[in-house]
């Protein structure tokens, strides 16, 4: 009797010993399903940006897209700033939406030479068609621009491609570097790459394009000129100095000759929003209803992403407070520009309406 009344607390104990070890045991299996199922996704995820490291890595992580590793000559800087490069933001607007896909693309797609191009102008909104044509789910955009028919030429077209995001053959890939149009040797080693490559130019009144350039230059140089004497060699006599670059850029038609030496019109859009999808042979997916006005900007931002609670803009180099010049100097350029618009709209077939 003594015995047993001794054998019970012990048998007791044991019993609790083998419930809490089960238990314990089954606490490690799920929290160990669930960690191990999270670095999986987490991986996959950021697939492609993996080797983004060093002590950039978080910013470049923020930007989403930043593809492959090779990328040291691209214009990373720039893109970051473009993409509302701050804390809270992510380059790709369509994150969620394109993420099941993004998972199967990077994992089986193939990198491949980009089929189309957004070549241009620079200041023109070329990064906000690039960020609402790339929510299309047949687009794969590289996020960063990777200057190759101006800048890296010589890097080989191998090294191009490994920028390259991995697209399935249902998709396209796109990049854009806006210095391409105004570059002379661009539609030249375009054409050599595939003169089936499409176009994209993105224009913009070439008045309000130059004061944009400037005003972004300025950011960077406060020091600076004025505007009003980098743009003319002679004020009082309006002689404009075609040689400053934010001037020379607007003179679309004499940069579209040269690409029309290499490429069919058939080829280049200059663009309007929803036809893009039309020109690149997509589905129109992509419409109004993705976007709302953004009264502070001053422009279309994207809706709230599947991926986030927040409204997407572009960045703060997007929509800067244009410094103030002279209506008068705004008219003398009008009258410079006008005779290579009105060329440039009988050339393309499309009244922009910038007179
Ligand atoms: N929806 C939307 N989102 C963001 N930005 C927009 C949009 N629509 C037009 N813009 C105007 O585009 C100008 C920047 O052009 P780019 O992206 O071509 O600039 S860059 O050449 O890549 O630096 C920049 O012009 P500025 O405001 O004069 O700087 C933007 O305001």
């Amino acid at each position: 009797m003594a015995h047993r009344l001794l054998a019970s607390p012990n048998r007791f104990s044991a019993r609790f010993a083998f419930i809490f070890t089960i238990s314990l045991s089954c606490t490690y299996l799920c929290y160990s399903i669930i960690f191990c199922r999270r670095t999986i996704m987490t991986n996959q995820a950021y697939d492609g940006r993996r080797c983004v490291t060093g002590k950039n890595a978080g910013s470049k992580k923020l930007l989403g897209k930043v593809e492959g590793c090779a990328t040291a000559a691209v214009d990373v800087k720039e893109t970051q700033r473009d993409a509302g490069g701050t804390s809270t933001a992510s380059s790709h607007w369509s994150e969620g939406k394109l993420s099941k896909n993004i998972s199967v693309t990077q994992k089986y797609g193939n990198k491949k030479l980009p089929n189309a191009l957004i070549v241009g102008v620079k200041k023109g909104g070329t990064r906000a068609v690039l960020e609402f044509i790339r929510i299309h789910p047949d687009v794969r955009a590289l996020g960063t621009e990777p200057h190759f028919f101006d800048r890296n030429y010589e890097r080989g077209l191998d090294w191009y491609r490994g920028l390259m995001p991995r697209t399935l053959d249902s998709q396209i890939t796109l990049e854009k570097t806006p210095s391409y149009f105004v570059t002379r040797e661009a539609p030249r080693r375009i054409s050599g790459m595939s003169h089936q490559t499409k176009l994209i130019v993105v224009v913009r009144n070439p008045v309000t394009r130059a004061i944009s350039d400037y005003t972004q230059t300025l950011s960077k140089k406060p020091n600076l000129p004025t505007f009003e004497e980098l743009a003319f060699k002679n004020r009082s006599l309006g002689t404009v100095d075609t040689t400053w670059n934010a001037i020379r850029i607007g003179m679309y038609i004499i940069h579209l000759e040269n690409w029309l030496q290499y490429f069919r019109p058939s080829q280049m859009h200059f663009v309007k929003m929803g036809r893009v999808q039309d020109f690149l042979g997509l589905k129109r997916i992509i419409s109004d209803k993705h976007f709302y006005f953004n009264r502070t900007k001053g422009f279309p931002c994207l809706k709230k992403p599947e991926s986030s609670s927040q409204p997407r803009c572009l960045g703060k180099s997007k929509g800067r407070t244009h410094v103030q010049i002279d209506q008068e100097v705004i008219e003398q350029l009008r009258e410079f520009y006008r005779p290579f618009n009105i060329k440039f709209y009988e050339t393309v077939g499309q009244d922009f309406k910038w007179d």
